[in-house]
Formats: structure tokens, sequence, C-alpha cells
């Protein structure tokens, strides 16, 4: 029994150990310029930007969000799904570089950027993601 619990114990260390080791000691792959003019152009190409995961709940919670509750028109957004992609993680690299977010979705709108599903949902709360969307679809 007492070797089960250090088994768990040992798991759990061994997890925050790579959370810390992954957040804190590994740097993101070097872009190349090119890419980032490319992802740049990307990110202003709609009124609305989203980088995604097929498998993401917090990129489902924006989709949602944007697409059914606000009635984003859907041609007038770009939203990748960057684990469909094979420059994906490329992809995900620059925007790291451009804005010091890691993770998806990655929002942006008339090419500001927005922040995560946290950040639009808090938006939306407080009103200004109705009149950020309102000036940018206009
Ligand atoms: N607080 C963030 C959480 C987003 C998040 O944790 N996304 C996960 C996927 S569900 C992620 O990007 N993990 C790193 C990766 O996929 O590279 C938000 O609200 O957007």
């Amino acid at each position: 029994m007492a070797f089960e619990n250090w088994d768990f114990t040992l798991v759990i260390v061994v997890m925050v150990l790579t959370f810390l080791f992954r957040r804190f000691l590994t740097t993101p792959r070097e872009v190349s310029p090119e890419s980032i003019a490319r992802v740049n152009a990307l990110i202003k190409q709609k009124s609305v930007f989203v980088a995604a995961k097929s498998y993401c709940p917090y990129c489902k919670n924006t989709l949602i969000t944007l697409f059914d509750e606000l009635k984003v028109p859907k041609e007038k957004a770009l939203v990748l799904q960057l684990d469909g992609m094979s420059d994906g993680l490329e992809l995900q690299d620059t925007l790291q570089q451009i804005n010091g977010q890691r993770t998806v979705p990655q929002i942006y709108i008339d090419g500001k950027h927005v922040g995560g599903n946290s950040e639009l949902q808090k938006l939306k709360k407080s009103g200004e993601l109705q009149l950020l969307l309102k000036k940018a679809l206009a």
C-alpha cells in the first residue's frame, strides 16, 4: 500500500518537473522573418483570425462564442486548425514569437491580439467584445 502512494507521488513530481522544464527552460524554435511576415499577413487577411486545434476544448468554446453566439459571418474570419496543417507547428512557433503566447486558441480581431479563450470570455462578459466585433465587421 505504502509503495502505491510513493508511486503516485513520484508520478506527480515527474509531471510537475516536466511542466516546469518545458515552461521555463526550453526556448521556442527560431522562426524566419519570412515566416513572421507570412503569419502577420494571415492575421490581417480577415476581420477575425483564430489559430486553433481540433481537439482543444478552449478552441471549441471560442468558435461557439464567435460564430454561434455572436454571429460572426464565417467569410469574415480565418480559422486555422493547426493540428491539421503540415506547417502547423511552425505557425504556432511563429505566433509565439510574435505575441509571446504559446497556447491555442490565439484570437485576433482587426489585426489586434485579443489573447486566448479566457480573455475572449472576459471581453464578452464586459460587452467589449461585442463592440470590438461591431467595429471590425462594419
Ligand atoms: N487559458 C487558455 C488555455 C488554452 C490551452 O491550455 N490550450 C491548450 C490546448 S487545449 C494548448 O494550447 N496546449 C499547448 C499546445 O497545444 O501546444 C485559454 O483560455 O485559451
